[in-house]
């Protein structure tokens, strides 16, 4: 029986992994478990699948958190409860700075509160910030790797098209509030758009627990909105292998 509501996993399963790679999508976590040494599936239930691997013999947890801030803000409950202390998400991103180039990748260090979730965590002048020793960990990594890398801040948001300021949509509409809100987060020196930083970042403060993240850039959207699956699958591979390489160092 599952020792926690949702991720269908035990303590046992976690083999005393204090570390977690949470990517948003679930089809991403046996391609990161694969990089690991002995990777194991553990549960996969509605969009949270769990993979377990070592790295230099330490274990890491591999959990999509599904897309936004609810379904993150469970994943890293039960993770915590299962005695999880550093969560490291991997996720893909837009750019809206028209240096940064699809295939970039981005370490983000804090993150504006487009969300809701991160509300039920702490105020709204509560900083969404990441945890410096993941950050650096991660910097230092994609460093090394030689990717074009940039650091920064991040505009995180509950929906992908009308938070995003997406006109490509069925109505073509957009609500006052974000009309022109690309413009204005490009303007206060915002390097992208994802969808769960700003929740992972505020619970992860709030409650003592340390975060980091981590994204590959799969479109700009100053050049164009809908982004190639082979451009896709080569820049969340670039990534992947960076934030299993993180994770190592901070296991
Ligand atoms: O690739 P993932 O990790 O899912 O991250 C990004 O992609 C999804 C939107 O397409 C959102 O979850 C966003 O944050
Ligand atoms: O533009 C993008 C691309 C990926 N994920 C997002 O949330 N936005």
């Amino acid at each position: 029986m599952a020792d926690v509501f949702h991720l269908g996993l035990t303590k046992a399963d976690l083999e005393g992994a204090t570390v977690a790679i949470t990517p948003g999508d679930p089809a991403r976590v046996e391609r990161i478990a694969k990089l690991m040494d002995t990777p194991k599936f553990l549960v996969s239930t509605r969009e949270f699948t769990s993979w377990l691997g070592y790295v230099d013999g330490k274990p890491i947890v591999v959990c999509s958190t599904g897309i936004g801030g609810p379904s993150v803000s469970i994943a890293v409950e039960e993770l915590a409860q299962l005695g999880v202390r550093t969560f490291l998400r991997i996720g893909t991103t837009g750019a809206i700075q028209p240096h940064i180039n699809v295939g970039d990748i981005l370490v983000t260090t804090g993150a504006v509160r487009l969300d809701g979730a991160s509300q039920h965590f702490a105020p709204l002048e509560y900083p969404a910030v990441a945890d410096f020793h993941c950050t650096s960990t991660l910097y230092q990594v994609a460093q090394q790797s030689g990717e074009t890398t940039y650091v920064g801040i991040t505009a995180s948001s509950d929906t992908f098209y009308p938070g995003q300021e997406r006109y490509d949509t069925y109505s073509g509409h957009i609500c006052r509030r974000f009309s022109g809100s690309l413009k204005e987060w490009q303007q206060l020196n915002v390097m992208n758009f994802e969808m769960e930083s700003a929740t992972l970042f505020t619970m992860c403060s709030a409650l003592g627990l340390k975060a980091g993240m981590i994204s590959a850039v799969i479109v700009n959207r100053t050049q164009q909105e809908i982004p190639n699956e082979s451009t896709i699958k080569a820049a969340e591979g670039k990534a992947v292998a960076l934030v299993v390489k993180a994770a190592g160092l901070l296991a």
